[in-house]
């Protein structure tokens, strides 16, 4: 469990977060919502133990992040891309690096399974076909899915994506999303996704946590009273449209 303990955060006197105080369960698909600068990257590194809150604590089972990220899986896929994509390594050289030793270009050839797991999941991402590209041959979806199957390939415990679909096509996000959906159920992941994209979340993920300054809700996407919300989030002249799940219009892109 994770427990955001009465959070707050002010960066240059500026209240940035206010009193966040929530807990997300084990294995729960939860996405963050709200508009630009509310608050969202700043909560999801306060959880990494990246940035200290000003005020509060943020528990992961018991622990504080850091102790949490010394001895449990956590995966964390930044906005901004975190790999050094100037490197001339292959696509599957890069997925079998570990994370610390990105910044060596010193490359030890890697057990036959890991290179079978690592094909596993590039295939489960479409991309098993650039396997032995460059990194710099490939487009900015291609980066993106890349980066996503490394964070799964750790087999984490927890998994923090913050706006992970930027560069995704419409076909390839809506297989993201089912993508995280199996491996929750599989392996029991808590997901913290930060999106904007509230209509494509509300179909997939188990919470929505609606966030500007303050969490203005917290609730299933089926309980959330979606004027109100955007209301609170953008301003009273803002329609959310959900799409539920067989909507004709979304038909075109449906995957399997
Ligand atoms: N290192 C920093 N120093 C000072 N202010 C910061 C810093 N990082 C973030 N901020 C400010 O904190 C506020 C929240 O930023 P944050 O990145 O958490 O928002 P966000 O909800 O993720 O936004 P977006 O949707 O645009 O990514 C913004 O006003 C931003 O300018």
């Amino acid at each position: 469990m994770i427990e955001f303990r009465n959070v707050s955060l002010i960066f240059d006197k500026k209240i940035v977060l206010n009193g966040i105080d929530t807990t997300i369960k084990k294995g729960e698909f939860v996405s963050i919502i709200g508009p630009n600068g509310a608050g969202k990257t700043s909560l999801i590194k306060i959880l990494l133990g990246l940035i200290k809150p000003t005020k509060g604590i943020v528990l992961i089972e018991g622990l504080t992040p850091k102790e949490y990220i010394s001895k449990h899986k956590v995966s964390y896929l930044p906005q901004q891309t975190s790999i050094n994509w100037s490197m001339p390594l292959r696509v599957i050289d890069i997925m079998l690096i570990e994370e610390n030793l990105r910044a060596f270009t010193v490359f030890k050839k890697p057990k036959k399974h890991l290179i079978q797991k690592a094909r596993q999941v590039l295939d489960l991402f479409g991309i098993l076909d650039i396997e032995n590209k460059y990194l710099k041959e490939l487009s900015g979806g291609q980066k993106q899915r890349v980066e996503l199957g490394r964070c799964l390939l750790k087999d984490p415990e927890i998994l923090v994506l913050d706006e992970p679909n930027t560069a995704l096509d419409t076909v390839f996000n809506e297989k993201m999303y089912n993508i995280l959906v199996e491996e929750k159920l599989k392996n029991n992941i808590t997901i913290i996704l930060v999106s904007h994209d509230i209509g494509a979340v509300s179909r997939f993920v188990d919470r929505i946590m609606c966030l500007n300054i303050k969490l203005h809700c917290s609730e299933k996407p089926e309980n959330i009273d979606y004027v109100k919300l955007a209301s609170a989030l953008y301003g009273s002249t803002t329609n959310i449209v959900i799409h539920k799940n067989g909507c004709r219009s979304c038909q075109f892109y449906k995957t399997q």
